[in-house]
């Protein structure tokens, strides 16, 4: 087995110089892909999850059909709170739904902390990968504080976090006490993860962009920052949608790589990260092709890939990705395209 230090995806992620600019897609493993649709008859999401062989097959369906530069571990954010023992189900069409939402201090307290040995199908599941994988990495990935806090307080996709917001306020120390307990379930599972064998990590705090750089910086910072500081060992990425305001401090989190969406321009990204901490080495961005331009058609979805990869070239090292993941309906052959191009830009 291959110890990838060539691997794009990794250069590119230490800031040096690849031999082509890398590019994975979030959500390339799912519902794009008609051998995924035809895989999962009859599974239930989190059933997925839990079993390696199917991890394992659905991880890789994309590295075969696209040729990308990284594999993202098939499971989800909620993965590691259902195998705790937390009521919450995933389902189609709506998201996660949680049982029995989080109002109390006995309920922050009643939340269960993860044992390694809870989540085995996954160290399995990245046992395989890493058999089947050659050169091209696995990255692993959890759910920041922040966005499973929503998910728990809400009970379920929330547009406007109302309840999560007024805890924020009403009672702070609470709101510390439950992003606490988040950050140790979600910092052990990724721990499991680097420690089993994935060559990075992705911290999604996808919902991250409905806070005020303010209350990011006094609610949430801390929390990320905790668990993304127990896995140093390997490049960690930290991704957020409509976070054009808080790369800085998403990067002051202990991000390597800051995911960028499509709102923000690499090269102002860039710019932004640069002179918030000139102190620190020149950033690496990844990002930020817009989900929906994979449906513009090839004229203009290439003019899309080839202005980002020349607007990646203000960072030290850029990895292609969208601004957020794929869309069911996406035509899979335009993902493969992008990633032709992607390539091919010089
Ligand atoms: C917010 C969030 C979730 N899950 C995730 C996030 C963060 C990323 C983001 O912002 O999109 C993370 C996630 N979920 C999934 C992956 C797989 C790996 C990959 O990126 O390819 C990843 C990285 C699979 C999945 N997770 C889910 C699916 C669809 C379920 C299915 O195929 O039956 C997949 C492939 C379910 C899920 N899980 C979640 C949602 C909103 C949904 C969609 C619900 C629906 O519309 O049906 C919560």
């Amino acid at each position: 087995m291959s110890d990838n230090t060539t691997a794009p995806l990794l250069v590119a992620a230490r800031g040096g110089v690849p031999s082509r600019t890398p590019v994975w897609f979030m959500r390339q493993a799912g519902r794009s892909l008609p051998e995924y649709r035809e895989l999962r008859k009859g599974t239930a999401m989190l059933d997925a999850c839990l079993d390696p062989e199917m991890v394992c097959e659905i991880t890789l369906q994309p590295v075969r059909r696209h040729d990308v530069d990284g594999a993202i571990l098939f499971s989800d954010i909620v993965v590691p709170l259902k195998a705790a023992g937390v009521d919450l189900d995933i389902v189609p069409g709506t998201g996660p739904v949680v049982a029995k939402p989080i109002v109390t201090r006995g309920d922050v307290d009643a939340l269960p902390l993860l044992e390694e040995h809870q989540v085995q199908p996954v160290v399995d599941a990245i046992g395989l990968l890493n058999a089947e994988l050659g050169d091209v990495p696995l990255i692993g990935f959890a759910g920041a504080p922040f966005t499973l806090a929503s998910y728990l307080v809400e009970g379920g996709p929330s547009k406007h976090h109302e309840r999560t917001k007024a805890l924020m306020h009403a009672d702070p120390e609470l709101w510390h006490a439950l992003l606490d307990r988040i950050a140790d379930i979600t910092a052990e599972f990724l721990r499991v993860q680097v420690a089993a064998g994935v060559k990075a990590v992705q911290l999604f705090d996808s919902w991250a962009g409905a806070l005020s750089e303010r209350d990011y910086r006094e609610f949430v910072l801390p929390h990320s920052a905790r668990v993304l500081a127990t896995v140093d060992s390997v490049p960690r990425i930290h991704f957020g949608v409509g976070t054009g305001e808080l790369l800085p401090a998403m990067r002051e989190a202990g991000a390597d790589v800051v995911g960028v969406d499509w709102r923000t321009p690499l090269d102002v990204a860039v710019r932004r990260l640069r002179e918030a901490a000139p102190e620190l080495p020149p950033p690496v961005v990844q990002g930020n092709l817009d989900p929906a331009l994979l449906f513009a058609g090839e004229t203009a979805l290439r003019r899309e890939v080839d202005r980002i990869v020349a607007e990646g070239r203000a960072a030290a090292g850029h990895i292609f990705n969208l601004g957020h993941g794929v869309l069911p309906d996406t035509d899979p052959d335009m993902i493969t395209k992008a990633v032709e191009w992607v390539h091919r830009a010089r």
